[in-house]
C-alpha cells in the first residue's frame, strides 16, 4: 500500500523526495488500514458475550452514533450518525456493542444503503430481537467536494425488520423518537 500511495503522489505531478512528504506514503497506508479496518473484525469477536438476559420487551433506541466510513465508488468519506433501534426478545445487547457493531461495518468499503442492512442484521443475528431499525443520515464528500458538487443534500437510508416493518406503530414510534 504505501507502494501504491507513492505512485498516486508522483501520478498527480508531486516530488516525492521533498521533505514533507518523506513520510507521507507510509502515513497515508497506516491512515487508510485504519479506515478499513472493519475487514479485521468479525461480529462473534466484537460482541464479545456481551447479551444479557432481560425481561424487558419495550423499544431499546441508540440514537446519534456518529459514522464515518468511505464509499465504495471513489473511496472518499461519507460522515453522518446512525440511529439503532429493537426490540429484545429476553435479551438485551451491551450498549457499546450497538456502536461497535455500526463502526466494524462502516470502517469498510460502502454503499449507504448496503451499510444500513448490514447493520441491521448484525443486530438481529445477535440480539434474535423482534424487529430492528436502522438508519443513517449522511453527507457524501464525493457529492460535495468533487462531482455535482451539492453541500447541503443529505441522503436518509433505513432498514425495518420484524416489528417495525409489521407494525406501523412501532414504526412511528421509533421515528418519532429519531426525529425528537
Ligand atoms: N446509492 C448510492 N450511491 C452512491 C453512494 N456513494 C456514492 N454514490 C454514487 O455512485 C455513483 C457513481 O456514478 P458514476 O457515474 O459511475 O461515477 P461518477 O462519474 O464519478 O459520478 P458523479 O459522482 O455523478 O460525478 C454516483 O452517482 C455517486 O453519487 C451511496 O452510498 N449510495
Ligand atoms: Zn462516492
Amino acid at each position: 500500500m504505501e507502494n501504491a500511495y507513492a505512485d498516486i503522489i508522483r501520478a498527480v505531478g508531486e516530488d516525492l523526495g521533498r521533505p514533507g512528504l518523506l513520510d507521507t506514503p507510509k502515513r497515508a497506508a497506516k491512515a487508510f488500514k485504519y479506515l478499513c479496518k472493519g475487514y479485521e473484525e468479525d461480529l462473534d469477536t466484537l460482541v464479545n458475550g456481551a447479551v444479557f438476559p432481560s425481561d424487558n420487551d419495550q423499544m431499546v433506541l441508540v440514537k446519534d452514533i456518529e459514522l464515518y466510513s468511505l464509499c465504495e465508488h471513489h473511496l472518499l468519506p461519507f460522515i453522518g450518525k446512525v440511529h439503532v433501534a429493537y426490540i429484545p426478545s429476553g435479551q438485551v445487547l451491551g450498549l457499546s456493542k450497538v456502536a461497535r457493531i455500526a463502526d466494524m461495518y462502516a470502517r469498510r468499503l460502502q454503499i449507504q444503503e448496503n451499510l444500513t442492512k448490514q447493520i441491521a442484521d448484525a443486530i438481529q443475528q445477535v440480539t434474535n430481537a423482534r424487529g430492528v431499525a436502522v438508519t443513517i443520515e449522511a453527507k457524501h464528500m464525493c457529492m460535495m467536494m468533487r462531482g455535482v458538487e451539492k453541500q447541503n443534500s443529505v441522503m436518509k437510508t433505513s432498514i425495518m425488520l420484524g416489528m417495525f416493518r409489521e407494525n406501523p406503530q412501532t414504526r412511528n414510534e421509533y421515528l418519532a423518537l429519531i426525529n425528537s
